[in-house]
């Protein structure tokens, strides 16, 4: 029996989409973290590693298209995946030939919806990312007396930032950040720690994005994301990143904000419900780079860093995309 597995990814942040319902008996737990340290190594890998395996499955819930459950690179599962969801909405949407649709993830049944290309030839898709929550519990937030963060100093993290959490719904941290310190060493150092597993912060890890204003709804986003380290994007702290622009940075809701990232560019668009919940609009690439099929035993332990990719073309297309935002 061999598995297809289709190599994607948004902004950059690379995934293997690894549809389970090719398996004749599904995987056990411990199996879908094994696949996914395997094939996502940088060195020993498939086709260059990547951030992150996407579990593609069928949905038990009504009216909804197909599950996504996300793994982490280094086999921890995540709630979500701002970059994945975008390329699951894609796959999804030309399995079951829909347009608009909704795919179940850990926490919430999320709506997603083909979009209108971001530069020409670029698939796009659009994600809405929820639920939005700022309370310690759900954010693994384990600092005594605190039962949530909002620009706040933290002494032990750093002496100068100010910094944010919210889950969205997995954890992150923003801080908002001027150019040098964006690009300097206090990200990895900060990030680096608070996914030690041994810090009292935030004990199971939190990803961490670094903001850098850039226009009136235009910013840039450097994320250090649990369970994988330094990433060309992640899709849900841009999601997260946006929310607090306009929470604190003077951000316009309701409006598209374009968020640079080191992988590319997308947009997000900050929504408030009538009973004050906030949710946020991410639409981005869904960009499918090639497909390669695997045996079972090279899905899980054999050697793949010898196996290539059937190529779709469509990274070309993207990195004249980047090109050009480099040049604008
Ligand atoms: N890259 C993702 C986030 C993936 C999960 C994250 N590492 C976590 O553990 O929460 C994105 O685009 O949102």
């Amino acid at each position: 029996m061999t598995i297809q597995l289709t190599k994607v990814h948004g902004s950059d942040n690379d995934f293997f989409i690894f549809d389970v319902t090719q398996l004749a008996t599904p995987l056990t737990e411990a199996q879908l973290s094994q696949v996914a340290q395997h094939l996502t190594d940088r060195e020993t890998g498939l086709a260059g590693g990547a951030d992150g395996v996407l579990v593609v499955d069928h949905s038990q819930h009504a009216g909804v298209a197909g599950k996504m459950r996300v793994i982490n690179a280094d086999g921890s599962e995540a709630s979500m995946c701002g970059n994945g969801i975008r390329t699951v909405a894609r796959y999804l949407s030309e399995k079951t030939d829909q347009t608009a649709f909704k795919i179940e993830t850990m926490y919430a049944d999320l709506a997603v919806q083909q979009a209108p290309e971001i530069a020409t030839g670029i698939a796009t898709y659009q994600a809405e990312i929820s639920p939005v929550c700022f309370g310690a519990q759900e954010l693994g937030l384990t600092l005594p007396d605190v039962t949530s963060l909002r620009h706040k100093r933290l002494p032990s993290l750093s002496k100068t930032l100010y910094f944010t959490a919210v889950a969205v719904p997995n954890p992150h941290l923003i801080s908002f950040v001027d150019h040098e310190t964006l690009l300097g060493p206090e990200l990895g150092r900060i990030a680096g720690y608070l996914n030690n597993g041994t810090n009292t912060i935030f004990p199971d890890g939190v990803n961490v994005t670094f903001v850098e204003v850039l226009g009136q709804n235009h910013i840039f986003a450097r994320t250090f994301e649990r369970g994988v380290g330094f990433t060309n994007a992640c899709g849900t702290g841009m999601s997260a990143a946006s929310l607090i622009y306009v929470l604190e940075q003077g951000g316009i809701a309701e409006k598209p904000i374009t968020v640079r990232n080191p992988g590319g560019m997308v947009q997000t668009i900050v929504h408030q419900k009538a009973d004050g919940a906030y949710w946020m609009d991410l639409i981005g690439n869904a960009t499918f780079v090639g497909t390669v099929e695997l045996t079972l035993d090279q899905l899980l332990t054999a050697p793949v860093d010898q196996l290539t990719l059937q190529e779709t073309g469509e990274q070309t297309t993207y990195r004249q995309f980047v090109a050009q935002l480099a040049e604008a």
